[in-house]
């Protein structure tokens, strides 16, 4: 199927500075580009665009650089909170972490009081049932905590010092998830019970206590024999998801109907080459796009007609595998004690109906535990379903 039309505004460079280029010898996912500002302006076509793109994989680009045209003087990073700023306070957290003790960085490690806010160390989840380990490191800032709705969390000094730019980032990015989610309301047939309780959006209120975080992620390059998975495969585990990634690394695995562009030119080293079976394929970060994907909850609240699909990170491919790669993503979750439930006309709800938080602490933490692989899961089964 061919899932591949590009709308640009105006011309960009395609590579990030700092960052050896993306390189032509691997295959690539066919994401579609949408248009924030034509989203933002309710322009039909490009929600229908959307809507394709959340039915049919669930990733797309979001294209945040404003058309020739547009009257608006905000910059990329102002229109998504300053990302670029945070990008920056990410990599010098890191580096102060690099310079304390395992104990110092474990204080900020939560998952003994049962959350999955805060600091988890290089090689402290699973990356699949045999117990391998992961190879990035991840901190996990709650939304609620910054917007004060919840006791604020111990922090480190330098995200105490930033927690406005945090909380600018937060709103920002929940008004884009915001935004895809007010374009599935329209087109999904909810229920009278579900509309009246605001569709999808009444189920997202910024202001109510959520699972939404921001996540800082590093993975350090690999050795090259072993150049592999960093972020073991899974689906998200809540409803939208914003993604800023400079370097590349990020797979998707496409199904069976999609097929992914080829690579221009030869030369994928063998590692590549075998982490490209199976439908794995990567995607080419964008400057000036950020990434979308959907996650479980929306699988479950569309009785399946949404897609949540199976993705992971392994090292970047060609030169990029010799840089440490920084992503800055924004999870949209449902309420906490939202059930995940169909809200669709005539919708089933088999099996376990439990809540959004149950959800995402059965799956956050089960990835922390070495026997926990199995017990973790979620749609994965109806993200590799034959496309709708
Ligand atoms: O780092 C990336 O590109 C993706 C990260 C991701 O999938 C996640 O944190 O759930
Ligand atoms: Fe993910």
């Amino acid at each position: 199927m061919p899932h591949s039309e590009t709308s640009s505004p105006s011309p960009s460079p395609s590579s990030f500075p700092d960052l050896p280029p993306f390189p032509d010898t691997v295959p690539t996912a066919p994401l579609l580009s949408i248009s924030y500002q034509k989203l933002l302006s309710r322009d039909r076509e490009e929600e229908d665009r959307c809507w394709k793109a959340c039915r049919e994989l669930g990733f797309f680009y979001l294209d945040l650089r404003r058309s020739p045209h547009s009257s608006s003087s905000a910059s990329v990073d102002q229109r998504v909170g300053h990302a670029g700023q945070l990008f920056d306070v990410m990599q010098r957290l890191y580096e102060e972490f690099d310079g304390m003790s395992e104990e110092g960085r474990q204080r900020f490690d939560f998952k003994d009081r049962g959350s999955y806010f805060g600091y988890k160390g290089m090689g402290k989840g699973f990356v699949d049932k045999f117990g391998t380990r992961d190879r990035n490191e991840f901190y996990n800032i709650s939304k609620d905590d910054i917007l004060g709705l919840t006791p604020q969390l111990d922090a480190p000094e330098l995200l105490t010092q930033h927690r406005g730019l945090c909380e600018a980032y937060i709103r920002r990015a929940h008004a884009v998830c915001k935004t895809v989610i007010q374009v599935l309301d329209q087109r999904l047939a909810l229920s009278e019970s579900a509309r009246r309780g605001g569709g999808l959006a009444g189920v997202h209120r910024l202001d109510a206590v959520s699972g939404d975080q921001i996540r800082f992620v590093r993975a350090p390059p690999q050795e090259r024999a072993v150049r592999g998975v960093a972020l073991g495969e899974h689906t998200d585990f809540g409803s939208v998801t914003v993604l800023f990634n400079r370097a590349g690394g990020l797979q998707v695995r496409l199904p069976e109907c999609i097929s992914a562009i080829p690579a221009k030119d030869h030369g994928a080293s063998t590692v590549e080459q075998e982490l490209c079976k199976d439908g794995w394929t990567y995607v080419r970060p964008l400057p000036g796009h950020c990434i979308v994907n959907l996650g479980d909850a929306l699988v479950k609240f569309s009785n399946g007609e949404l897609r949540s699909n199976i993705h992971r990170v392994v090292a970047p491919p060609g030169e990029q595998a010799k840089v440490t790669r920084y992503s800055l993503v924004y999870f949209c979750r449902p309420e906490d004690d939202v059930r995940l439930r169909s809200l669709v006309e005539c919708g089933e709800t088999e099996g376990e109906c439990v809540t959004a938080k149950e959800w995402i602490l059965r799956r956050a933490l089960g990835r922390r535990k070495v026997d926990g692989w199995e017990g973790s899961g979620g749609t994965e089964k109806e993200s590799m379903r034959a496309g709708k």
